[in-house]
């Protein structure tokens, strides 16, 4: 499902990836600096690899070989980040249509993806009158909206604390079991790890 094979640099840090995985949700973990972060923006296509060759699902994102780099709007990929990095000036309801893509017919629809993040209630708030965890769920719905075929957390549970993480999680595991969406999870910790992954792959 995930054949990641690449020459990662950014500026002195320079190191080889490779990542097979048959599993449907791989969590990628390792210390600090280990190129966890590099390696989700190298799929989403927001850093370029010096070569190698991404393959997610059957489909080649970039295979410095045949110059393929398709271009990061094109990839498919819903990313969810530490913080929700939701717009501030707009509601809920507009920062969940911000994602979404037109073309073609949606696989996930507006009304199925705020029921299965249990977000209806909050669709008229503002970022700032949400807890962290509130607007994990809106920032990962919006990831959904963009009707993406790979879904990129990183840690998205590091900026909460436990009782928010505690509550985003069983979010999560619900994420993973209905939409069956290929996912790389990256995190520090093996908790949330071993509540989530099929595999775990370890960059050290
Ligand atoms: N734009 C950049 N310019 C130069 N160096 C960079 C850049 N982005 C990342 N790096 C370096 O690349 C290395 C890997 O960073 P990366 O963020 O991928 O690691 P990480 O495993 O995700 O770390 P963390 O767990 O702390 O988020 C680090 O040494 C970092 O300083």
């Amino acid at each position: 499902m995930l054949h990641i094979d690449i020459d990662l640099r950014r500026g002195q840090f320079a190191r080889h990836v490779r990542i097979e995985a048959t599993q449907r949700v791989v969590a990628l973990t390792g210390p600090s600096g280990a190129g966890k972060t590099s390696v989700l923006n190298a799929i989403a296509g927001l850093v370029r690899p010096r070569a190698g060759r991404i393959q997610i699902d059957g489909r080649v994102l970039f295979n410095s070989a045949t110059r393929i780099d398709v271009p990061t709007h094109r990839r498919r990929i819903g990313y969810v980040f530490q913080d929700a990095r939701l717009f501030p000036h707009l509601d809920v309801t507009r920062n969940l249509r911000f994602g979404r893509h037109h073309a073609g017919a949606d696989t996930f629809a507006f009304e199925q993806v705020i029921e299965l993040l249990g977000i209806d209630g909050l669709l008229q708030r503002r970022p700032a009158n949400l807890s962290g965890g509130e607007a994990q769920r809106v920032a990962i719905g919006r990831a959904l909206l963009s009707q993406p075929a790979l879904l990129l957390f990183d840690e998205p549970l590091s900026a909460l604390d436990e009782a928010r993480r505690e509550e985003l999680i069983p979010w999560l595991q619900r994420v993973r079991d209905e939409v069956r969406l290929p996912m790389l999870y990256v995190s520090h910790t093996s908790d949330d790890v071993r509540r989530l992954a099929d595999v775990v792959h370890t960059l050290d």
